[in-house]
């Protein structure tokens, strides 16, 4: 059943200065859909991914997220917005000087009122237990592992709920196990929480694992989409590129007339 449409992006520009970075970017991704983008360096991933959390604004075109447009929103229902969001981003982006327990509790301190310490203490071990790491609340993220601190990152940015995650290249850096072990807990996540997912990687056995449905940026466009399969095995020669790792093809010869 197809799920009703809960990102909508229409023809979405974004310059900065004469670097035209997104170049009439469209998408619609359904509720508890998981989308991954994949997508050469300096392809405009990241950009995007700024404009989906509404923390850019765009030059033209639009970003809805469950009916909302941000360029609509005052700075009460933009907060309000924001919060059903849960981002992870590159590395884990956690505070070294404070106990895994406190990195997870904090956007619960900050951001509601309303729960108590004991409440904060379950949420916390809920959390961890999702990304398969329950036990190591009091350690310092400097006695962590590469891995361990991206789910911590994970845990984190799960900590309020959220109703749809992105991910801003989870799994760089790791090897081969690490990659799967993270995608099994980004699968688990968004099982856990039906939340939306749109996922950023250059890695593609992870987005294989993950995706429901895959998207190619090349300069600025999302030039193919498809669901899973489908993407994987279509003639598209910028997604064959780049899948199949050619040194010679389109993407090349755009990198070269840069
Ligand atoms: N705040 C900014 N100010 C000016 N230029 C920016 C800004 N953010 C990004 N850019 C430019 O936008 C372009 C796209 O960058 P972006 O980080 O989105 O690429 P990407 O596809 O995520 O690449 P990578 O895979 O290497 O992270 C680059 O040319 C970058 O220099």
């Amino acid at each position: 059943m197809e799920e009703p449409t809960f990102v909508q992006v229409q023809d979405l520009h974004k310059s900065f200065g004469a670097n035209h970075v997104l170049r009439g970017v469209n998408l619609a991704v359904g509720r508890a859909e998981s989308l991954v983008i994949l997508g050469g360096s300096g392809a405009g991933k990241s950009v995007f991914l700024s404009h989906l959390i509404g923390l850019m604004q765009a030059d033209r075109g639009s970003v809805t997220i469950d009916g909302q447009n941000w360029a609509e929103l005052d700075r009460g229902q933009t907060y309000d917005l924001r919060t059903r969001f849960g981002m992870s981003f590159q590395e884990g982006a956690l505070f070294d000087s404070m106990t895994v327990y406190d990195n997870i509790a904090f956007p619960l301190r900050r951001q509601t009122s309303k729960m108590g310490k004991g409440e904060i203490k379950d949420r916390v071990a809920e959390c961890l237990e999702t990304v398969g790491m329950p036990g190591i609340a009091q350690l310092m993220p400097s006695e962590l592992s590469g891995g361990m601190r991206r789910r911590v990152g994970f845990a984190r940015a799960i900590a309020l709920k959220p109703e749809i995650l992105l991910f801003d290249e989870p799994t760089t850096g790791l090897d081969p196990i690490m990659t799967t072990v993270l995608g099994e807990v980004i699968i688990q996540m968004r099982e856990r929480l039906q939340a939306t997912t749109i996922t950023i990687t250059h890695d593609i056995s992870s987005a294989k694992m993950i995706a429901n449905r895959v998207a190619m940026m090349f300069k600025g466009e999302l030039v193919h989409q498809a669901p899973r399969d489908a993407f994987f095995n279509c003639d598209d020669p910028i997604v064959r590129q780049f899948v199949d790792g050619k040194s010679q093809g389109p993407a090349t010869e755009a990198l070269i007339k840069r």
